[in-house]
């Protein structure tokens, strides 16, 4: 069997992308414009020279050094226009890779600067994923995120709200930030509130601290998926619950590099985890912060691992499978995958 694996054929596989930051996903161009709309100074005006603000470098040394570069980002998002342009456009760029479904996440009180209130700012992006969906037929859901340095109150709104939009537009509520300094215990509170209101919880995990943190996301938060779950190879006991109950990880391998969540490439655990069962998915975290997209976590893969096209698709396909979707549509979508993928030439 011949594998081509070039760039152009990695582009036009269907694709999914299930972990996504909205902040993370904002391209240098945007940024130009709204500061002109906005009146915000910039320290530079010119498309390359914003990059270094916006995206990590090889040097980046943790995860608190790749999360400060969200700042610079966050201050041009806080209207209403801002986040539904925002948000129209990741599904331009989903498109341009062949992304037929994705999950944006974004974290409401980080863009209440100018008075949006959490409902306001879930209304946005939703509306921004629905216009993008009907111009360029990319699926969409969107997932509310708590952060880690926030208190339980004001993330305790973010579940509330995120729980009147289900059904609308948003499928899940996630936790992220600073997960060294805010272990997962601290929220048991606030995902209390999603198990009472049913909403589904995906929780970062096991990429700035231990294996520990993914059983209590598991266990204790109601997690049914994992952001990252890099640092779960420490766990035999851990990885085996995982495995049993099907979570899903949402692996995003550039990030998890950039942020030390593993030293290098040879320790990335992902042929030890396919080979020991898990459920593996391929996701950007930050397209604009990391420097990425979805075709190019797949060539990176493709080329470290030696990843065949088969087991591509079948990375691809866990995403369809571990997707916040419901069963109809989750059968719909892998339907019309499937097609595509076969038109390619692949089994
Ligand atoms: O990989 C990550 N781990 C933990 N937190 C993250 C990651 N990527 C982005 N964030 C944070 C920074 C953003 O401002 C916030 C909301 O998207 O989520
Ligand atoms: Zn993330």
């Amino acid at each position: 069997m011949a594998y081509n694996r070039t760039h152009d054929w990695l582009t036009r596989l269907p694709k999914v992308d299930l972990h996504l930051h909205l902040d993370g996903s904002v391209k240098p161009e945007t940024i130009l414009e709204l500061a002109l709309d906005q009146g915000i100074d910039l320290p530079v005006y010119n498309k390359e020279g914003l990059i270094p603000h916006m995206r990590v470098g090889e040097e980046c040394g943790s995860l608190i050094e790749y999360l400060s570069k969200f700042d610079f980002t966050t201050r041009f998002m806080q209207s209403g226009e801002a986040l539904e342009r925002i948000a129209y456009e990741v599904a331009q760029q989903s498109a341009e890779h062949n992304c037929k479904y994705v999950e944006v996440r974004f974290a409401p009180q980080l863009h209440r600067n100018n008075g949006l209130t959490v409902e306001e700012t879930i209304h946005y992006v939703v509306e921004g994923m629905k216009r993008g969906q009907r111009d360029f037929g990319v699926r969409a859901g969107v997932i509310a995120i708590c952060m880690r340095n926030h208190s339980c109150e004001s993330n305790l709104e973010v579940i509330r709200a995120a729980a009147a939009f289900v059904g609308k537009g948003v499928v899940a509520v996630d936790l992220a930030g600073d997960e060294a300094s805010y272990p997962p215990e601290w929220f048991r509170e606030v995902f209390a509130e999603s198990g009472r209101l049913g909403i589904p919880v995906t929780i970062h995990a096991g990429e700035a601290a231990g294996a520990m943190n993914v059983y209590e996301a598991v266990t204790n938060l109601g997690a049914v998926r994992i952001g990252h779950g890099v640092r779960l190879k420490e766990n035999s006991d851990i990885l085996e619950m995982v495995k049993d109950r099907r979570i899903p990880l949402e692996m995003c391998p550039i990030s998890n590099i950039q942020t030390k969540a593993v030293a290098s490439w040879d320790a990335y655990p992902i042929r030890e985890y396919l080979e020991r069962g898990l459920l593996v998915t391929i996701n950007t975290d930050n397209p604009s912060v990391s420097g990425t997209d979805i075709t190019n976590e797949y060539r990176v893969l493709s080329d470290r691992f030696g990843f065949t096209e088969p087991e591509l698709v079948r990375l691809v396909m866990n995403g369809v499978e571990a997707a916040f979707m419901e069963e109809s549509d989750k059968l719909l979508l892998r339907l019309e995958m499937e097609a595509e993928i076969k038109d390619m030439g692949i089994q």
